[in-house]
């Protein structure tokens, strides 16, 4: 949460926003129309439960539509409001600009504490939720489409994809409606891993940049990298279980809503998570120091900072205390303006939001793509006759026909497409291609120009200037 002596979340990023343009050379007025949200929809609407009706509170904000579909996650959580919302789609435009994922942003929340619901209370207001936005064409396959975020996961995805297509029964490509589905219900492999999987690749990568390195006063390789992350939801399990088991890093604080553990030889990932899962929290867990005051922790000695929770976290009243010399930004907006500000002072290198978890839309890309389509990825396909692998290889060529310049494959995913592999290996390569050339393009900016001295003023330049040269290619 945002403290409350510090511009709102949504302010926070239009100063960062502000920070970079004032670098541009933009058309007059251009420079507003990007950063201002498009607009903003509230939906109240009522569920029988529990022998009477609860009313709920949702929204779905479209900052940008430069491109569309619009494209952004759903939340769920007591503290979910308009502002936060229009912050965390301003922050997806960006982020789909960067990596080159053809939609506007867009995102979405509901305020409710989903575990104080059954599992089945939970379906109806989903599928109420889903019915209020989906006749607005605020879920739309080819208008608007939603993905997981805090407090949701593939089950909420599978009821909105089926709502909207109970809705739109003559619809081929209902499906496409929204992403992160289970596999069973049109997702694709390895989406529900990929934002985690992403800050692994986005930290592969700055570590094979040796200026960015010395920029951090960092040394040597991921091996045995000393890791604090907070939140061990959905990004941060993923993102500190694939450093830890195949990269050598060292977790050796994991901050929760009940405290925070630590343990400076590393703390097994995998345990902790069941621990969590079984006990509802960090508390009594056995191989571990615990830290009641779990916020504290973030300012522990340790080379890489990954917060992977809420916004706002690191802010005025503790920024001056944190001790990593790097932070990659796993959640949406960690670190307010004015904490940018004194990190950036004492030299702290900070890997931005928008880059930092974009694995997440990347794959969710792949997912309305194939859905799209109608084609299976995969093994499958070589395996069948000749004829179909070549219908594979004809759509692939129509798509990027179609996609042209905003379709991000490489030569060297194409083939591996082409060759018929496995889903999973196809998509981990797209996504890994897709954060290394995303890398490249803040890097340069980064170290070629003399008036940006941090990656997230790089990251602004570079998608500010996609933004802006679509809005012109339309004609504003
Ligand atoms: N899920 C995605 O694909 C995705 C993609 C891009 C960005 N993000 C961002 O990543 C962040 C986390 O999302 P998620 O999907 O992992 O959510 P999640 O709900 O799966 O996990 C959030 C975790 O944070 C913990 N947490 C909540 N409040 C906390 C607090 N005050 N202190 C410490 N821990 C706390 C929760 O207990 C939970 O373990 C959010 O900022 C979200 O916007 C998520």
């Amino acid at each position: 949460m945002q403290p409350k002596n510090e511009p709102t979340f949504r302010q926070s990023v239009d100063m960062m926003f502000n920070r970079a343009v004032a670098k541009m050379d933009l058309p007059p007025g251009l420079e507003e129309k990007i950063r201002v949200c498009n607009a903003t929809y509230t939906v109240r609407f009522g569920v029988r439960l529990r022998g009477g009706i609860q009313t709920f509170v949702g929204y779905r904000s479209v900052h940008s539509e430069h491109m569309e579909p619009v494209k952004g996650g759903i939340r769920y959580a007591t503290e979910v409001n308009q502002d936060e919302v229009e912050a965390l789609a301003a922050l997806m435009t960006y982020k789909c600009a960067l990596v080159e994922a053809p939609f506007g942003g867009s995102k979405g929340g509901l305020c409710i504490d989903p575990r104080q619901y059954e599992e089945h209370e939970l379906e109806l207001i989903t599928r109420r939720f889903a019915y209020e936005l989906a006749k607005r064409d605020l879920i739309h396959p080819s208008q608007n489409v939603p993905a997981p975020d805090m407090g949701t996961g593939e089950r909420e995805m599978a009821w909105i994809a089926d709502q909207y297509a109970r809705m739109n029964t003559t619809d081929i490509n209902a499906r496409a409606c929204v992403t992160g589905k289970p596999l069973n219900a049109g997702g694709i492999s390895g989406r529900v891993e990929a934002t985690g999987r992403g800050v692994q690749y986005a930290l592969r990568e700055f570590f094979r940049d040796p200026k960015g390195l010395e920029k951090a006063g960092l040394t040597g390789k991921l091996d045995g990298k000393r890791v604090i992350i907070q939140g061990l939801g959905n990004v941060g399990y993923h993102a500190a279980k694939f450093l830890s088991e195949e990269d050598g890093c060292k977790i050796t604080g994991i901050i929760e809503r009940d405290g925070a553990l630590v343990n400076e030889a590393g703390l097994n990932v995998e345990n902790v998570r069941e621990w969590i899962i079984a006990n509802g929290g960090v508390t009594g867990y056995p191989d571990a120091t615990h830290h009641a005051e779990g916020a504290a922790v973030l300012g522990a000695a340790c080379d890489i900072l990954i917060p992977a929770a809420l916004e706002g976290v690191i802010n005025l009243g503790n920024a001056a205390d944190i001790q990593a010399p790097l932070i990659i930004e796993a959640a949406n907006g960690p670190i307010t303006a004015g904490a940018d500000e004194i990190l950036r002072e004492k030299g702290v290198v900070i890997i931005p939001d928008m880059y930092a978890n974009a694995g997440g839309v990347t794959v969710s890309y792949f997912e309305w793509v194939k859905n799209l389509s109608h084609i299976r990825f995969g093994r499958m396909q070589r395996r069948q006759e000749e004829a179909r692998h070549q219908l594979v290889i004809d759509e692939l060529e129509r798509l990027d026909r179609y996609l042209g310049d905003a379709w991000s494959m490489t030569p060297e995913f194409k083939t591996k497409y082409l060759r018929g592999a496995d889903e999973l290996e196809l998509v981990r390569s797209g996504l890994d291609d897709t954060m290394r050339v995303a890398y490249q393009s803040m890097r340069d900016v980064w170290h070629e120009r003399e008036d940006v001295d941090d990656l997230r003023t790089a990251a602004y330049l570079v998608s500010i200037t996609k933004v802006a040269a679509s809005y012109r290619a339309k004609g504003l």
